[in-house]
């Protein structure tokens, strides 16, 4: 159990924006060759890489990347999934390869925050899915942004 004060935010234990950056570009390299999923984005916009790279940061206790320089919101990112009718397997085939893709850049691997990193994906993309499934967005524009911490591990493992 973790009792030290000065809990850093996932995203200063991740280090900085350029690692999420380096994330998200090899991530979408991997997606678009995908025989699975790869049609999903094959006409995604430029913006489309930055826009997730910023909104998970966001999440992650970056400050306003999204929400404030993107001019983005949760119902914004929300409407982009409505009616894409994604599939479980889809799912699973964006997290593996997103977590494959985090071992291959050296991505923090300690169990705290690999844990809160997994549990983020699991609750994101399986929002995604079943917003999927509907015509219109339920989400109301001026929904907060949603925020990720530590969870049960309650923070990284630190000598105290
Ligand atoms: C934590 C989970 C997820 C987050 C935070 C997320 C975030 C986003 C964001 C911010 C956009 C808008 C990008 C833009 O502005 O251009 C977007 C679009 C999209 N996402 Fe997700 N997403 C998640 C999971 C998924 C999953 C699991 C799939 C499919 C397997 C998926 C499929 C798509 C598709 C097809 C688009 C639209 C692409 C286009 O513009 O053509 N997303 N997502």
């Amino acid at each position: 159990m973790n009792d030290n004060k000065n809990i850093p935010t996932l995203f200063e234990w991740i280090g900085d924006i350029t690692t999420f950056e380096t994330l998200f570009t090899k991530f979408y390299d991997k997606v678009l060759k995908d025989d699975l999923i790869g049609g999903l984005f094959e006409h995604m916009s430029p913006e489309h890489v930055n826009h997730v790279t910023h909104f998970i940061a966001e999440v992650f206790g970056a400050g306003e990347l999204y929400s404030g320089q993107d001019q983005g919101s949760h119902a914004k990112m929300i409407g982009k999934h409505i009616g894409k009718m994604l599939t479980e397997q889809q799912r699973q085939r964006w997290m593996n390869l997103l977590i494959q893709t985090a071992d291959e850049i050296g991505l923090k691997s300690d169990p705290e925050f690999r844990s809160a990193f997994v549990g983020y994906l699991e609750w994101g993309t399986r929002i995604a899915v079943i917003n999927s499934q509907l015509t219109t967005n339920p989400m109301n524009e001026k929904a907060p942004m949603p925020t990720w911490g530590w969870g049960e591990t309650k923070g990284p493992y630190l000598e105290s």
